[in-house]
C-alpha cells in the first residue's frame, strides 16, 4: 500500500474567522496523526480540508491514494439493510465483494439484513466504519470515531487502525475521546 498526505502552511478560515494558520505535518505509510483541541478550534474543518470537502485558506494538501471520510453521518440509506446499504458504495468503488468482511470486522455481520434506520447509535457507527473498511482507500480521515462506541468496540476500533497502519495505510484522527494511536504525530489544534 502506497500512501501519502502532507498539509503545508495549511490555514482554516470559517465564517470569516481563523482558525488556524501555518499548519504543517507530512504522514508516509503506516503513519497516524492524532487532532485534539477544545470545542470548536477546527477539528472537523481540518478533516474536511483534507478530505477535498473544504478550500484551504492558504497552503497546500497533497497527498497519494484515495481518501475514505469518516464523519458525523455515514449517508447510509436509512432504509436500505445495512448490507444493501454499504454495497452501494462499496460498489463505486468497485469492491462490492469487500462488504461482507468489513460486516464482520466490526462485529455486525448478523445485522447486515436489518434496515440502517433502526441500528443503535453505535451500531450506525461501526457500520460507518465498515464502509471505510469496504473502500480499500489507503489514507483514512477519521473524525471522532468512537463517538457512541462502547469500550469494547472502541478497542476494536483501535485495533483495525492498528492493523490498517500495519498494512502501510495512513490514519488522520481527530477526537476529543482517548483513543490509543501508537507513536501518533500530534496536531494539537
Ligand atoms: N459552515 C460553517 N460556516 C461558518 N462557520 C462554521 C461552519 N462550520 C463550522 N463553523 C465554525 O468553525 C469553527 C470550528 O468548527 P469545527 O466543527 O471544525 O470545530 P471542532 O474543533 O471540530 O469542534 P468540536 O470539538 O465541537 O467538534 C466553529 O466555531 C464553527 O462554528
Amino acid at each position: 500500500m502506497s500512501a501519502g498526505l502532507a498539509f503545508a502552511d495549511v490555514a482554516c478560515v470559517r465564517g470569516g474567522r481563523l482558525l488556524f494558520e501555518g499548519l504543517r505535518f507530512a504522514l508516509g505509510p503506516g503513519d497516524a496523526a492524532l487532532v485534539t483541541g477544545p470545542n470548536g478550534t477546527g477539528k472537523s474543518s481540518l478533516i474536511r480540508i483534507a478530505a477535498g470537502l473544504l478550500p484551504a485558506a492558504a497552503g497546500r494538501v497533497t497527498g497519494k491514494g484515495a481518501r475514505a471520510l469518516l464523519a458525523e453521518t455515514a449517508a447510509l440509506d436509512p432504509e436500505l439493510a445495512l448490507a444493501a446499504a454499504l454495497r452501494f458504495w462499496a460498489r463505486i468503488d468497485g469492491r462490492a465483494m469487500a462488504v461482507e468482511a468489513a460486516l464482520a470486522a466490526v462485529d455486525l455481520e448478523q445485522l447486515a439484513q436489518v434496515p440502517v434506520r433502526l441500528l443503535s447509535t453505535g451500531q450506525r457507527r461501526r457500520a460507518a466504519f465498515a464502509r471505510i473498511l469496504a473502500s480499500g482507500a489507503p489514507v483514512w480521515l477519521l473524525d471522532e470515531p468512537a463517538n457512541g462506541l462502547d469500550t469494547q468496540s472502541a478497542q476494536v476500533l483501535e485495533q483495525l487502525i492498528a492493523d490498517h497502519r500495519g498494512c502501510g495505510g495512513i490514519a488522520l484522527v481527530a477526537t476529543h475521546l482517548p483513543i490509543a494511536l501508537p507513536h501518533a504525530q500530534e496536531v494539537r489544534l
